[in-house]
């Protein structure tokens, strides 16, 4: 039953907020700084460089703006996105606007009664109940696909079969629109993830279900661009196209994504671990062994380990990109086709490794649509040396409640 505060699911759907409303409207002590005047303040800040741990030379071919700033679309228009073309840009282009209305909707003070209703229940398939704020998210991705023009099939967390969208659409997307959901009440960052293929055109005379759904099966080697949104105190938006891993974060002030990481590097050993170790006593041996032995110090790299886990993929994920380490859920919990697959691509672009324990992540075959896996991701040593220990997948899985 509704309560007399909250808005019946029907009107939620229809809640489309704007960036602009977050705005203050009359002056106050804060007004958000624009980019071009934070150089008033003393330091002129330089994204491009400031915040990244690449070599020199690997944005040289990126011509920056008279500020020292670029824009994601200026980035693709430049040179940045390497075999990126005009329709790509455009797919692009739709997904960063879906996500800036994303990060709106989740900071804002009506998620609340949003998140508060009545969870819709399961359907038969295998996938978890979605949250109305998933089923919000879900909805604005998929209108700015269909709006782009440029998208056959949109393959979703939320969806129990792949969405047709348009016969002559030359791509497909497979998207988880909002991971981490059960956070959303406390503010915990959450993340949307996404992959992008060509679609099959050997396959267009399928019936439409049926090549709807082997278009969204491809396996993650074919990916031609995937990322990830981070929606923390910042929104940041990773990105690759198969030639290294870039990070943008959005301006608020202007509502574009400014290149903060160009051609991120993993670093080869992190210190760090990161997994829900509630779960120990559940987990096989190896799994035990390697845990046991990086927190003490005595694995490969003499160092203690430090544990971190936000229970929130994209975050974790995000965390380890740039500090190195391991991320992992070693159960049958996360997705192969929209959450493993796209962040395997940005974490290999990136030079770290995407493993099930035992395989790379890419080199899968999906069978479902919905097809879960255990899933390790981080740098490439860290990773090597966990996949050493064997026997490092979760079978027990007596069914968590949190
Ligand atoms: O309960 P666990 O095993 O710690 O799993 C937590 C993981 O589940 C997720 O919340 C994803 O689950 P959903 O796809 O159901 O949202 C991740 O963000 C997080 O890393």
């Amino acid at each position: 039953m509704q309560s007399a505060t909250t808005p019946p699911f029907s009107q939620v759907l229809t809640f489309r907020p704007k960036l602009e409303t977050f705005q203050p409207k009359t002056p106050t002590l804060f007004s958000y700084p624009t980019m071009g005047s934070v150089s008033k303040f003393g330091t002129k800040i330089k994204p491009l460089l400031a915040l990244s741990n690449s070599s020199s030379s690997s944005s040289s071919a990126i011509t920056t703006s008279d500020d020292g700033f670029v824009t994601l679309i200026e980035y693709l228009g430049k040179g940045g996105g390497i075999g990126v073309n005009d329709d790509l840009v455009v797919l692009i282009d739709h997904i960063q606007y879906a996500c800036k209305r994303i990060a709106a909707l989740v900071a804002s003070p009506f998620n609340y009664s949003i998140g508060k209703q009545t969870d819709v229940p399961a359907s038969g398939s295998d996938r978890d109940a979605p949250k109305p704020l998933d089923i919000l998210t879900n909805e604005i991705i998929l209108s700015s696909l269909q709006k782009s023009g440029k998208v056959a099939v949109m393959a979703s967390e939320e969806n129990d079969a792949p969405t047709w969208i348009s016969d002559d659409g030359p791509y497909v997307v497979v998207t988880d629109p909002l991971d981490g959901s059960r956070n959303i009440d406390a503010s915990i960052p959450t993340g949307t993830i996404f992959g992008i293929y060509k679609r099959l055109e050997e396959l267009d005379d399928l019936p439409t279900e049926e090549k709807a759904l082997l278009n969204s099966l491809q396996s993650g080697n074919r990916l031609i661009a995937s990322g990830y949104v981070l929606y923390s105190s910042a929104t940041i938006l990773c990105i690759t196209f198969g030639s290294g891993t870039h990070a943008f974060t959005l301006d608020r002030s202007t509502g574009d994504f400014i290149l903060t990481n160009p051609s991120i590097k993993i670093p080869p050993r992190g210190q760090i671990y990161s997994v829900n170790d509630a779960r120990y006593f559940d987990w096989p041996e190896g799994l035990r062994k390697y845990i046991d032995t990086v927190r003490q110090g005595k694995g490969r790299y003499p160092k203690k380990y430090s544990a971190r886990y936000i229970c929130s993929l994209v975050a974790d994920l995000h965390r380890t990109l740039l500090y190195g380490g391991v991320a992992m859920n070693p159960r049958d919990h996360l997705r192969l086709v929209y959450e493993a697959n796209p962040l395997s691509f940005i974490v290999e672009q990136a030079g770290g490794r995407g493993s099930d324990g035992k395989s790379r992540i890419l080199s899968l075959q999906p069978v479902k649509l919905h097809q879960r896996l255990p899933l390790f991701l981080g740098s490439l040593e860290d990773i090597e040396e966990l996949e050493s220990y064997g026997d490092v997948q979760q079978k027990v899985n007596p069914g968590y409640e949190v």
